[in-house]
Protein backbone atom coordinates (compact mmCIF):
# COMPACT_ATOMS: atom_id res chain seq x y z
CA UNK A 1 0.00 0.00 0.00
CA UNK A 2 1.57 3.48 -0.94
CA UNK A 3 2.27 6.00 2.23
CA UNK A 4 -0.61 7.70 1.84
CA UNK A 5 -2.80 5.08 2.72
CA UNK A 6 -0.03 4.60 5.74
CA UNK A 7 -1.09 5.54 9.49
CA UNK A 8 1.51 5.18 11.75
CA UNK A 9 0.16 4.21 15.57
CA UNK A 10 2.77 4.08 18.72
CA UNK A 11 1.66 4.37 22.43
CA UNK A 12 3.47 4.30 25.55
CA UNK A 13 2.38 1.06 27.95
CA UNK A 14 -0.87 3.25 28.40
CA UNK A 15 -1.85 2.72 25.39
CA UNK A 16 -0.63 -0.44 24.37
CA UNK A 17 -4.09 -2.45 24.47
CA UNK A 18 -5.97 0.31 22.68
CA UNK A 19 -3.38 0.63 20.47
CA UNK A 20 -3.82 -2.86 19.02
CA UNK A 21 -7.39 -2.67 18.71
CA UNK A 22 -6.96 0.65 16.60
CA UNK A 23 -4.29 -0.94 14.15
CA UNK A 24 -7.16 -3.62 13.42
CA UNK A 25 -9.74 -0.74 12.71
CA UNK A 26 -7.65 0.92 10.53
CA UNK A 27 -6.57 -2.25 8.48
CA UNK A 28 -10.59 -2.91 8.45
CA UNK A 29 -10.95 0.39 6.81
CA UNK A 30 -8.81 -0.13 3.89
CA UNK A 31 -5.90 1.87 5.40
CA UNK A 32 -2.48 0.23 6.31
CA UNK A 33 -1.73 0.27 10.18
CA UNK A 34 2.28 0.67 11.17
CA UNK A 35 2.28 -0.38 14.37
CA UNK A 36 5.48 0.65 15.53
CA UNK A 37 5.26 -0.30 19.47
CA UNK A 38 6.02 -0.75 22.03
CA UNK A 39 4.71 -4.62 22.06
CA UNK A 40 5.86 -5.10 25.57
CA UNK A 41 3.79 -3.85 28.98
CA UNK A 42 6.69 -2.38 30.77
CA UNK A 43 6.42 1.63 31.69
CA UNK A 44 7.86 3.54 28.85
CA UNK A 45 8.21 7.08 28.70
CA UNK A 46 5.91 8.85 25.97
CA UNK A 47 8.22 11.61 24.38
CA UNK A 48 10.47 8.68 22.53
CA UNK A 49 6.93 7.14 21.05
CA UNK A 50 5.65 10.86 20.33
CA UNK A 51 8.29 11.99 18.26
CA UNK A 52 9.04 8.34 16.52
CA UNK A 53 5.71 8.48 15.21
CA UNK A 54 5.66 11.87 14.30
CA UNK A 55 9.01 11.37 12.52
CA UNK A 56 7.44 8.87 10.12
CA UNK A 57 4.41 11.64 9.25
CA UNK A 58 6.90 14.55 8.89
CA UNK A 59 8.87 12.13 6.35
CA UNK A 60 5.68 11.44 4.54
CA UNK A 61 6.54 7.21 4.80
CA UNK A 62 2.75 7.69 6.29
CA UNK A 63 0.04 9.60 5.68
CA UNK A 64 -1.14 9.94 9.71
CA UNK A 65 -0.49 9.06 12.85
CA UNK A 66 -2.39 7.66 15.96
CA UNK A 67 -0.73 8.09 19.58
CA UNK A 68 -1.60 6.72 22.80
CA UNK A 69 -0.90 7.72 26.28
CA UNK A 70 -2.86 8.17 29.35
CA UNK A 71 -4.58 10.49 28.63
CA UNK A 72 -2.99 11.68 25.00
CA UNK A 73 -1.39 14.62 26.40
CA UNK A 74 1.91 13.83 26.87
CA UNK A 75 2.50 12.32 23.36
CA UNK A 76 1.04 15.23 21.54
CA UNK A 77 3.20 17.19 23.40
CA UNK A 78 6.09 15.56 22.25
CA UNK A 79 4.68 14.74 18.50
CA UNK A 80 4.19 18.34 18.08
CA UNK A 81 7.89 19.41 18.64
CA UNK A 82 8.44 17.90 15.17
CA UNK A 83 8.43 20.24 12.21
CA UNK A 84 5.32 20.08 10.32
CA UNK A 85 3.34 18.23 12.54
CA UNK A 86 0.26 19.30 13.72
CA UNK A 87 -1.46 16.93 16.17
CA UNK A 88 -5.09 17.41 18.55
CA UNK A 89 -6.30 14.99 21.26
CA UNK A 90 -9.62 13.75 20.60
CA UNK A 91 -12.07 12.85 23.33
CA UNK A 92 -15.44 12.52 20.95
CA UNK A 93 -15.57 12.38 17.16
CA UNK A 94 -16.64 16.30 16.36
CA UNK A 95 -13.24 17.73 17.29
CA UNK A 96 -11.34 15.12 15.63
CA UNK A 97 -13.98 15.96 12.46
CA UNK A 98 -12.48 19.71 13.16
CA UNK A 99 -8.88 18.92 13.58
CA UNK A 100 -8.70 17.91 9.94
CA UNK A 101 -11.17 20.00 8.13
CA UNK A 102 -10.12 23.54 9.66
CA UNK A 103 -6.51 22.68 11.01
CA UNK A 104 -5.37 20.17 8.49
CA UNK A 105 -4.19 18.22 11.33
CA UNK A 106 -2.14 14.75 10.27
CA UNK A 107 -1.63 13.27 13.85
CA UNK A 108 -4.43 12.25 16.38
CA UNK A 109 -4.03 11.83 19.91
CA UNK A 110 -6.00 9.67 22.37
CA UNK A 111 -6.02 8.78 26.22
CA UNK A 112 -6.35 5.34 26.89
CA UNK A 113 -7.59 6.66 30.65
CA UNK A 114 -10.21 8.71 29.36
CA UNK A 115 -12.05 7.01 26.03
CA UNK A 116 -13.08 3.54 25.85
CA UNK A 117 -12.57 1.66 22.67
CA UNK A 118 -15.80 1.72 21.24
CA UNK A 119 -15.62 5.86 21.55
CA UNK A 120 -11.78 5.90 20.63
CA UNK A 121 -13.00 4.02 17.16
CA UNK A 122 -15.48 6.54 16.55
CA UNK A 123 -12.93 9.28 17.07
CA UNK A 124 -10.55 6.89 14.62
CA UNK A 125 -13.29 7.07 12.16
CA UNK A 126 -13.89 10.46 12.66
CA UNK A 127 -10.49 11.69 11.85
CA UNK A 128 -9.73 9.24 9.25
CA UNK A 129 -12.95 10.37 6.93
CA UNK A 130 -12.79 13.99 7.14
CA UNK A 131 -10.70 16.38 4.55
CA UNK A 132 -9.24 19.67 4.99
CA UNK A 133 -11.26 22.39 3.89
CA UNK A 134 -8.40 24.67 2.50
CA UNK A 135 -9.46 28.13 2.06
CA UNK A 136 -9.36 30.55 5.00
CA UNK A 137 -8.11 27.39 6.90
CA UNK A 138 -5.00 27.31 4.82
CA UNK A 139 -3.95 31.12 5.65
CA UNK A 140 -4.09 29.68 9.82
CA UNK A 141 -2.57 26.79 9.26
CA UNK A 142 0.33 28.63 6.99
CA UNK A 143 1.06 30.79 9.96
CA UNK A 144 1.22 28.29 12.75
CA UNK A 145 3.90 26.85 9.92
CA UNK A 146 5.60 29.95 10.08
CA UNK A 147 5.99 30.11 13.75
CA UNK A 148 8.37 27.02 13.28
CA UNK A 149 11.16 29.15 11.45
O1 LIG B 1 1.67 11.89 29.50
C1 LIG B 1 0.70 11.49 30.06
C2 LIG B 1 -0.09 12.44 30.86
O2 LIG B 1 -0.29 13.57 30.03
C3 LIG B 1 0.24 10.11 29.94
O3 LIG B 1 -1.04 9.95 30.43
C4 LIG B 1 1.16 9.02 30.47
O4 LIG B 1 0.65 7.87 29.91
C5 LIG B 1 1.13 8.93 31.97
O5 LIG B 1 1.75 10.04 32.57
C6 LIG B 1 1.81 7.64 32.43
O6 LIG B 1 1.61 7.49 33.82
P1 LIG B 1 2.10 6.23 34.64
O7 LIG B 1 1.59 6.47 36.03
O8 LIG B 1 3.60 6.23 34.55
O9 LIG B 1 1.53 4.99 33.99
Amino acid sequence: MTANRRVVLSSDHAGIALRRAIATHINALGWEAVDIGPTTPESTPYPQHGAAAAQRVASEDCRFGVIICGTGQGIMMAANKVPGIRCGVCSEPFSARMIRQHNDANMLALGARVVGEGLALAIVDGFLSAEFEGGRHATRVEMIAALEQ
